[in-house]
């Protein structure tokens, strides 16, 4: 039997940074993973490959040259499945290597093989190949298993035609239609990439609403975009069943009637943790009927003390970028080190084409707790630069108190949303006010100018009653 001071389950984003942090502090770590390679399911089958694969049917398709070249432009005619999968094959191979780097030079040790407790403080590891299982005990441990995706028993899948979000990534030929069920972040994000490729695509989801935590102004302008290209939404659909006509497509029975038939149904509602087979009830731990593990929020601890549990396993928010903190906080706080806190306001990216990102309260947040407030507007295609980048979309809703002047929130959809929306979190961050965006000078010109003329709407709509605030300035009219 051998001892580590911290066994970690699971080397995704979670459960990697909170090894590293452990061996930084002197801690020796072990780190079991069942895949063949570490990584989890960000760099194999979520994050990492979901992104690669956006970037590169924008780029094959010319999908950010059409501003410049008209909506004919390509890049390259008739993609096939095996184009979009040169590159992100490329960058997987590079994110594993650096993550095995990673672990060597902290002396984190790895091990291939699925993990079962024995009782709270040792586990047992299976390993493929006929090799012996393995004892280990551990004075704390980190649950970091991830999530998978959420398979129904009544959906037909057959890895082929209708296939979850692991399987999409393997699809041999590209369809010529696709129905997404669930309009979640991921059917959001697959629909619309699968549409730049000019594949037809229908998304259908149950609720009235979708994607709830983002601002309802942003999704008006998002469903805009989806209806100027192929992507049918049919919100308050709710799937009754999937079956095959006679020529072996799989057709979405909807309760409301109007089925859909597609080459492709891609099963996108909702994903489970990936903790059958841990043997949890051994360790005294029990899981949600999801799967997932209820973890104190501010210390990470589950309803047993030494086991922590960090990244998508514990639920909201789901986000690589929040599951790397927890990893790294539950660590500090096993080994007895005051953790830098968990951020207050942290971003949320959605690559959809075109991407969304927000931080803070949207506008009904702050009109449900009764906040004095206003919003600015700042639409891209009216900024200098999105004119010589040819940008047609994109927009920046700025919301802020009128009472204390503190930004509350910043939403941002099209080109380059997802890092613009840095600079409203680093201004939420630091307690700043509207004033800030006011005040500064910006690179002119960029995108970013967009916080200015935001800023400036907004004020004016504040302080400027008698002004007509006209609906979406340009910078020379918001500042007048
Ligand atoms: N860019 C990112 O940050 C990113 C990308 C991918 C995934 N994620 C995270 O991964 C997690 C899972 O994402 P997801 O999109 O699978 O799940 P989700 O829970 O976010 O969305 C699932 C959607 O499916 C709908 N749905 C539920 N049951 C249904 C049914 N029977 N038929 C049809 N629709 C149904 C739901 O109403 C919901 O809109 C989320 O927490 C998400 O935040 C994040």
């Amino acid at each position: 039997m051998t001892r580590f001071d911290l066994i970690v389950i699971g080397s995704g984003p979670s459960g990697r940074r909170a090894a590293v942090q452990a061996a930084k502090l002197g801690k020796t770590v072990l780190v079991v993973e069942k895949r063949e390679r570490v990584g989890g399911v960000s760099v194999h089958t979520g994050t990492i490959p979901s992104k690669s694969l956006r970037e590169t049917v924008l780029n094959l398709t010319g999908w950010r040259e059409r501003g410049f070249y008209g909506s004919a432009y390509r890049v390259k005619k008739d993609i096939s499945a095996a184009d979009l999968r040169v590159r992100g094959s490329k960058i997987l191979e590079h994110e594993v290597d650096v993550l095995d780097h990673q672990f060597a030079r902290n002396r984190v040790a790895t091990l291939t093989g699925e993990a079962r407790f024995l009782d709270p403080n040792h586990i047992v590891v299976t390993r493929g190949g006929g090799a012996e299982p393995e004892h280990f005990e551990a004075d704390r441990f980190v649950i970091a298993c991830g999530t998978r995706p959420h398979r129904p028993a009544n959906i037909p899948f057959d890895g082929r035609t209708v296939i979850d979000s692991d399987e999409i990534l393997k699809l041999e030929t590209l369809p010529r239609s696709m129905t997404v069920v669930g309009a979640g972040v991921i059917g959001v994000e697959y629909a619309t990439i699968f549409s730049a490729l000019e594949i037809a695509v229908t998304l259908v989801e149950p609720r009235a609403t979708f994607l709830d935590f983002i601002d309802r102004e942003m999704i008006e302008e998002f469903v805009h975009e989806l209806r100027d290209r192929n992507v049918s939404l049919r919100l308050g659909a709710e799937v009754t069943a999937v079956e095959f006509d006679h020529a072996g497509r799989p057709v979405c029975r909807i309760a409301s009637g109007r089925d859909v038939t597609s080459d492709v149904l891609l099963y996108a509602a909702g994903r489970m943790g990936s903790t059958d087979g841990l043997d949890l009830d051994k360790a005294g731990l029990e899981t949600d009927n999801r799967g997932r593990l209820t973890v104190d929020p501010k210390t990470l601890q589950t309803a047993v003390p030494h086991i922590y549990a960090a990244g998508d396993v514990i639920g909201f928010p789901s986000l690589a970028s929040t599951s790397m903190e927890q990893g790294r906080f539950a660590a500090c706080h096993a080994f007895g080190l005051e953790p830098t806190p968990l951020p207050d306001h942290f971003p949320y990216g959605i690559y959809a084409v075109p991407e969304m990102s927000t931080v803070g309260m949207s506008e009904e947040d702050v009109k449900k707790r009764q906040i004095p407030y206003e919003c600015g507007i700042a639409r891209f295609r009216e900024t200098s630069r999105g004119h010589i980048m040819g940008l047609q979309t994109g927009m920046m809703k700025m919301i802020f108190s009128k009472k204390t002047r503190r930004v509350l929130g910043v939403h941002i959809i099209g080109e380059g949303a997802t890092e613009l929306i840095h600079i409203g979190q680093a201004v939420m961050a630091l307690k700043g006010t509207i004033d800030y965006f006011m005040e500064s000078t910006f690179n002119y010109p960029t995108l970013a100018e967009a916080y200015k003329i935001a800023a400036l709407d907004a004020w004016n709509r504040a302080f400027a009653p008698s002004v007509a605030a006209p609906e979406t300035p340009g910078m020379q009219e918001a500042a007048e």
